[in-house]
């Protein structure tokens, strides 16, 4: 795309309230007989100030799409904007800012520090950037999230659904543009888990974050507004207004395996994301 006409798009994406964008997104692992071609030109808007879960069977490209959005990985080919900033082509100090600054991450195994109380686990990543939480914001958060009581314990002292509203409270707090949640209830009994999910759907809907969230569970993508259903490293489906029966029936069609049930939400398998 010339340049003229990247920054037509880029006007667009904004006007559209389009949090990131990529388009013909390519990823491949290896080389030669080996390659793996992990994502096959993928175009895809991720709208503001909604929850869009990402789906697919293993392998499918999840993690993959989910790094490169964010940019944790370099692409093959194709490009990626986070609203108007093209990512793809940033060097590796840019790329730390902008995750930093503008990116919020969840992982399935939380990533708190453990010597660090609840407080200081939440504001850590404003911490090393340098710069100071909005305080209204910030309590905000904390009550929405319900750890105004748990601020003071370290995470050994907490419940693993309390460890995960801390790292959601971390992800949110610099009120970044894009949260991207890998598998967050992976680690969860179920009602941990849907107490995160609701949590999560209360910062899009009443703090207006946007968030992304790679899940194996039809019972958590029920969650979402919108799921896009990846295989073979392309998108093949997409559903508005999700109910869990209907992801596991469309999951039956790409997966050819087993899904799991809705309301288990237990992830299937261990993840690769945690480099964040
Ligand atoms: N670092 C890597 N080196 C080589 N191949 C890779 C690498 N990372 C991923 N792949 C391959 O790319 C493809 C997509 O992997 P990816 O992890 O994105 O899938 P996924 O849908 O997230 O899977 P899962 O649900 O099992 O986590 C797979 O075939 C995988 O083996």
């Amino acid at each position: 795309m010339s340049t003229a006409a990247a920054e037509h798009t880029l006007g667009r994406a904004e006007a559209d309230g389009i949090a990131a964008r990529a388009r013909a997104l390519t990823k491949a692992y290896g080389s030669g007989e080996t390659t793996v071609l992990a994502l096959d030109s993928v175009d895809v808007d991720i709208a503001r100030g909604r929850f869009t879960a990402v789906m697919g069977p293993s392998g499918s490209g999840k993690s993959t799409l989910m790094h490169c959005l964010a940019g944790l990985d370099t692409v093959s080919a194709g490009q990626v904007w986070l609203g108007d900033t093209e990512i793809t082509g940033l060097k590796e100090r840019d790329l730390t800012r902008l995750r930093r600054d503008r990116i919020g991450f969840m992982f399935q195994s939380f990533n708190l520090i453990p010597t660090l109380n609840a407080a200081e686990n939440i504001t850590l990543p404003m911490d090393i950037a340098g710069k100071k939480p909005d305080e209204k914001w910030l309590n905000q958060v904390i009550d929405t999230l319900g750890l105004r009581d748990r601020l003071k314990h370290r995470p050994s002292q907490l419940s693993g659904g309390q460890q995960q509203r801390v790292a959601c409270a971390r992800a949110l707090v610099s009120r970044p543009e894009l949260i991207f949640a890998d598998e967050p209830t992976g680690n969860l009994d179920s009602r941990a888990g849907l107490e995160v999910l609701g949590f999560l759907r209360e910062a899009v809907d009443q703090l207006g974050q946007t968030v992304v969230m790679v899940t194996h569970d039809p019972g958590a993508a029920a969650h979402s507004d919108l799921v896009l259903f990846l295989a073979d490293g392309r998108i093949v489906d997409r559903m508005e207004r999700p109910s869990a029966d209907a992801v596991l029936e469309r999951m039956r069609l790409f997966s050819g395996g087993n899904p799991q049930p809705p309301g288990s939400v237990r992830s299937a398998g261990p993840t690769d994301l945690d480099k964040g």
